[in-house]
Order: C-alpha cells, then structure tokens, then sequence
C-alpha cells in the first residue's frame, strides 16, 4: 500500500450515489502527473487510430487507384507502423492505468480494515476487501474503455476531417446522438442494475437459507410460508430484470444510432460524396474508421459504462460506511440497513428485529459456519414458521392457548394435555425408499399417550431416522397413517404440535434470548428463558457466555453447545410432541440425562428419543427397539427377557469392566479439548488428563466425538 492512513469518514473515494463528485474530482486531480501520462501515451493510440483510416486512402487515392503500387504500399506500411506503435502506446497506458487504480485500490482497503478494526467486525474484512478487489478491478475497466473511447474518437473524426470535412458531416451527428442517448440512459439504467443485483442477491440469500433447511421446512409444515416468501422474492427480481430489459433496449439503440447508423448513411450518400470532391480512397478510409475503430470503441464503451458502471456504484455504496450490511444485517455501529434488514428477515422469518433490534442471522458470503446450515439438517430451526412467527391459532395443540407470561414447566401445551387423542398414532406405517426396496418401516402400529416417553433404538440403518422423519412430516408413508395429537401428518395442525430436534443443532447469530425463544410467537419473559435453561442444563453455558443478552457466535460454541441452546428452545416451544433424534449425541451422559428428565417431565408433553445410550433407554418408559421389518415394543426389563436384539444393544452399550483403581483406563496426553471428555471420574491438570476406570461411558472411543487426540495407556 502506497497511500497514508486516512481518517475515519474521510477519504478520496469517488462516491456511490452521483456521478463523480468532488470526492472523487479531487481524487483524479491530486494526480495530475499520472492523468498526462496517461493522456500522452493515448495519444499514441489516437495516432494508431488515424492511420487505420487513413493510410488506406492515401494508398489507394495517391498509390493503387494512380498506378503507383510502391506508394500504396508505403502507405499501408506507414498504417502498419501505426498499429505497432499504437500497440506500445497501449502497453504503455496500463501501466499508467494501473498508477491511478492501485492507490484507489489502497484507499478503499484502508478504510475498509479502519473500519473493521474499530468496528471490531475483522470476520467480514475478508469479504469486503474481495469486494474491494472487484472495485478496483472494475475502477481500471472504466478507465480503460472511456478513455479509449475518448481517444479514438478524436482520432477517427481528425482523421476523417482530414479526408475531406463532408465525412465528418455524415458520421459525426449519428455518433453525437449515440452517445448523448446512451448518457442520458447511464443513471436510469444504473438504477435498474442497482434495483436487479439487490433483488438477485435477496433471492440468493433467501434460496441459501431455504434449500439446506428443506427437511424442516417440511418437517415443520411450513412448504406453503416458504413457497410464499420465495414467490415474492422471485417476483421482485423478475420486476426488475424486465425493467432492467426495457431500458437496456435504449443502450442498444444508441449503439445502433452512433456506431451503426453512420455506416449506412455513408454508404446510402456515396454517390453524393464521391460527386462533391470526396474521394474513393476518402470512403473507404471512412468506411474503415467506422467499422474499425468507431463502432468497437462506442460498444465497448456501452456495455463497460453500462454493466460495469453499476457494479462499481453497487461495490463503492456498499464499501461506504453504511455498506457492509450484507454480510451481517448490520451497519458497523450495529443499525441494520435496508439490504441488511432486508437480508436478515429473509433467513428470519419472525418478522422485525430482535429485543435488540439488530439482525437475528447471521447470512450472506461471510456469515459464519453453522448458521447458514452446515448441512441439510441445521439450516432452519425445528418449528415451522407458521409455528413461530404467529400466534397460537386453533389448529394449534388442543390445550395450548396462548398464554404470554406462563412458566417455563408449566407452558400451555404441556400445562393441558387432552387425554383423548393420543399424542402419537401410527397405523399400519409402511414405508421404503424406493418402489423396489425393502421396506425400512413396515406395517408398524403404536399408539403414544400424551405424556409418555418412548426411546427408540436399534442397529445403525435401522430405520430410527426413518421413523422421525415420518413422525415429522418429511416423508410421506407408502401405506398407512400417522396423528400427531390426533391430527394427521401432513399437515399445519400436526406441524404446530411437534418440535423435531436434529443431530446437527441450528444457533443463529442473536442473542442467546433470541435464541432461545425463536419457536415462540409471543414474548417469553426473562424468568421463563432461565428456568428453561435451569431445566435443561444450559445454565452454566448461560452464565459463561454473559447471560441471555450475550450475542452468540455459532461458530465458537462446541456441537454439545448448540445442541444444549437447540434443546432449551424446542423445550420452551409450545409443541407437545418433542422428537430428539440423537440430539443429545454431543453431550456428556449426565447433562444428557438433565435434558431428556427435562422434556419428559414437561407436563402433558410427549417425547421420542432416538438414543444412542443405554442410559437413555433406561429412562424411557417404552422402548421401540427397531431391526429393519421387524420391530419390538415393551419397557426396558419385559424387551431383557423377549428381545435377543434388545439385548444385543445393551450389551454393546454396557460399560467395560471395571480396572483396578491404579490402573488407568485412559490418558489423554496434550489434548486441546480435554473439557470434551471430562466427567466423574477423570482427574487431571489441562495438559494430562488421567481417568480412573471404570470412567462409565467416556471409555468408548465411540463416544469421545469431540475429543482431542487419544491414547490408550495401559
Ligand atoms: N434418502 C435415502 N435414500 C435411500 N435409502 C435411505 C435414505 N435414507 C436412509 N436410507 C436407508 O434406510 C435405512 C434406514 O436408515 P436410517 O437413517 O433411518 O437408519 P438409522 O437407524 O437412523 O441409522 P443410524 O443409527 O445409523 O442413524 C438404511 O438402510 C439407509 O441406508
């Protein structure tokens, strides 16, 4: 970087909104060496251009049509000349091009980084010195085709005054009306750009926030809200590609007017110029002016300045201290602007801001890992937003009023059950991925009651996954029926009356308050928030992150993390019908424990747990122990005696025996995250770790998913 630092607010930059202001007059002035340069080395160009005209004419007038070869040939030899030399000019000019773009390249870097570091948001200075790049580069296209198109203009028009002054008549009005058509369209048409890349980045962010988030889109009934709000953001980029056609019709034709016209009109009066003293050398040279230099230089200029010139007024206003919305929501000091705004409330739904009034989502380019989807089960939370962004309405769960100020154990939902439908219903369930698959699900019957718990467990790829995706609406049995709360799935009743909490956990950018309430439509007092989270076990997270006013960065919290905020929210949810779908699977066996307590003692609330633990089986009233097509349901001692799969499972679970004390179990040596496996049992100093066996589950290595490195001693 060549420039000095440049004081916050201040600067050179040319501005977005305007033309070239001051700003940027100053800019060009305060390199006044650079810009003559510039301009002597173009005139090479300007020279290059002249001779492409006319030396053919004199070649032909006072060489070939005269009978004298040797000068006609010493005239395109000179034409050629000018061609080469043109060519250094040209080579020449980048390099001057390149002495004006770099410190403009400079100064946005330097006010972007100042911006960053005092605004403290160094993640996004990433994305918007990328941006930076495409000003610069963008800056240098500019200059390139509006100075060429400045230079061989005046070389064509000299050179065809020099021809004879009656070709500068028939050429010189069509390229003057070109041109003032095209300027005249330049700030309209800027606009239009402007108008188009907003609303095709609107799509895009929504469409980046929707597609991974299909499965709980479904899972939450929520296909109609989301084709909704995509049809409108289709709709707004549809407008405004037709507008953006209707004026690019106008650029077309002032590149018709200007470049094309003239070579008709010198064709169509021919007759007449070669009549009035105009030579047949003269009209071919001016034919060649035309054609050669006129028309690539008037259409190179159109699509730079028009294409071009909006990417840079789009790049340079997001650049400028308001701009850089779309990589959080949010201006430097916090404030959303309109894309900002417009960005974060297409990956919320919950319409307006947060208690904050920032943005809830972190979205676009820059937002960080895990809050726009990892993959396709952690892009969306697991409540439709019909769920969450309304209040309760009567397809809601019988028993559910809306109830703004209730206690956390005692929300409405789970306050009320109504015993008479069953909380769960499958009928006869048949389902296969494929028509000539075996089905992974098939002709299974169970009946929930409101309130109970059910674990379901079994081999990997026994169709655990399988039946909550069912349960959840996101894929459709080949035969038989599922209710949720007596409502049929799929549907909006159903959607409203289950939370389906997946593996990968789904924490957005706000505040932990944030959150945590998302699946509720109504406000959730402070009381309620901490109470869920006392219940659940995200107390002590809570309290370390700072309270519930903490701003969350998803990507600095561990799997287990996420997964304690996802389950503290799908606990507040008014929905009766709790599915954990391994969950918990990041979380140690005791906070585990917590969480599952949690659910089942929420009153009237039902909760499906797909457990990968013994432990969890245990807690479970009824255990549905799945193998393919055939499926086994009982408490946990009746499946001991009846089930050889059941009991398969639990012996695979159960912990390895006992050491004697000294021995120990395991030794984690340097581990970086040795928090990861600590528990009863473990003892150490941060850098050795020693667990005296038996340490219960963490002497799986299965289990040691988020552990540093491993080593067994002993
Ligand atoms: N989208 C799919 N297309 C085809 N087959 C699938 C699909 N998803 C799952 N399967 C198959 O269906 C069977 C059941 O898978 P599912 O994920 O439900 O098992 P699971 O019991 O949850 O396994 P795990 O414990 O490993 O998560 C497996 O054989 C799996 O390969």
């Amino acid at each position: 970087m060549t420039a000095s630092p440049v004081p916050a607010g201040t600067g050179t930059l040319p501005s977005a909104r305007g033309g070239l202001p001051v700003r940027g007059l100053r800019f060009l002035l305060a390199r006044w060496r650079v810009l003559l340069r510039l301009t002597a080395w173009s005139v090479l160009e300007t020279g290059q251009t002249f001779l492409i005209g006319y030396g053919p004419a004199r070649a032909l007038d006072d060489g070939f049509l005269r009978g004298r070869p040797d000068v006609g040939l010493a005239w395109l030899a000179v034409a050629g000349l000018g061609v080469l030399v043109g060519a250094y000019g040209t080579a020449r000019v980048y390099a001057a091009v390149a002495a004006l773009v770099e410190p403009f390249r400079d100064r946005l870097v330097e006010r972007v980084v100042s911006r960053g570091v005092r605004t403290g948001d160094a993640g996004s200075l990433s994305g918007l010195t990328q941006q930076v790049e495409i000003a610069r580069d963008t800056f240098a296209g500019l200059v390139m085709v509006s100075r060429s198109f400045v230079f061989t203009a005046a070389g064509a028009l000299a050179g065809l005054f020099a021809l004879a002054p009656p070709l500068l008549l028939v050429v010189g009005p069509p390229l003057a009306a070109g041109v003032a058509l095209f300027a005249a369209t330049l700030r309209p048409l800027a606009r239009r750009q402007e108008a188009f890349l907003v609303a095709d980045e609107a799509l895009a962010g929504h469409l980046g926030t929707v597609c991974p988030g299909l499965r709980d889109i479904t899972a939450t009934g929520a296909e109609a809200h989301m084709a909704a709000a995509t049809g409108e953001r289709v709709g707004a980029e549809f407008r405004a590609a037709r507008s953006l056609a209707h004026w690019g019709v106008l650029r077309v034709a002032s590149l018709a007017l200007g470049g094309q016209l003239p070579l008709v009109l010198l064709l169509a009066t021919a007759p007449w110029l070669l009549a009035h003293g105009v030579t047949t050398g003269a009209l071919v040279g001016a034919l060649a002016y035309v054609t050669q230099s006129l028309l690539p230089a008037l259409r190179n200029l159109i699509h730079g300045l028009g294409t071009s010139g909006s990417r840079l007024t789009v790049v340079l206003r997001r650049l400028a201290p308001t701009g850089h919305a779309e990589t959080d929501g949010t201006d430097g000091d916090g404030t959303r602007s309109r894309t900002g705004r417009r960005l974060a409330d297409t990956a919320n739904p919950r319409v307006g801001p947060g208690p904050s009034g920032t943005a809830q989502q972190h979205v676009g380019p820059h937002a960080a890992p895990g809050t726009r989807g990892d993959g396709p089960r952690s892009a969306l939370p697991e409540a439709a937003p019909a769920a969450r962004g309304t209040p309760p309405t009567p397809t809601a769960p019988a028993g559910a009023p809306h109830t703004p100020t209730v206690d956390a154990r005692t929300a409405p939902a789970r306050r009320s059950p109504t015993p008479s439908p069953p909380a769960l219903s499958l009928s006869s369930v048949t389902f296969a991925y494929g028509p000539a698959s075996t089905p992974v699900v098939d002709e299974l019957d169970l009946t929930l009651p409101a309130g109970s718990h059910l674990a379901v467990v079994g081999p990997s790829g026994a169709g655990k996954s399988t039946l909550t995706a069912l349960v959840a609406g996101l894929l459709t049995p080949d035969r038989g029926t599922i209710t949720v709360g007596g409502h049929p799935v799929p549907g909006p009743a159903a959607a409203v009356a289950r939370v389906l909490i997946p593996q990968e956990a789904y924490v957005f950018g706000g505040t932990l308050a944030e959150n945590l309430a998302y699946l509720r439509p109504d406000p959730v007092p402070e009381e309620e928030l901490l109470a869920a989270a006392e219940a659940v076990g995200l107390a002590p997270l809570a309290d370390r992150l700072g309270g519930l006013g903490a701003r969350l960065d998803p990507a600095a919290l561990s799997a287990g993390e996420r997964q304690l905020v996802a389950l503290t929210r799908a606990y507040l949810s008014y929905a009766p019908l709790a599915l954990l779908d391994e969950a918990t699977c990041h979380l140690d066996a005791g906070t585990e424990e917590r969480a599952e307590r949690a659910f089942a003692a929420r009153p009237g609330g039902t909760l499906v747990v797909v457990a990968h633990r013994i432990s969890s089986a245990r807690r479970a009233g009824r255990v549905l122990v799945m193998d393919g097509r055939s499926t086994a349901c009982g408490g946990h001692e009746e499946l001991m005696r009846s089930s050889a799969l059941y009991r398969d499972l639990v012996g695979s679970w159960a912990p390895a025996p006992s050491r004697p004390r000294s021995e120990p179990a395991l030794s984690l040596r340097d581990a970086d995250r040795v928090d990861a496996v600590a528990g009863p049992g473990l003892a150490g100093d941060g850098r050795h770790v020693v667990a005296h066996g038996p340490v219960g589950e963490v002497q799986a290595p299965g289990d040691l998913r988020d552990g540093g490195s491993l080593g067994r001693e002993g």
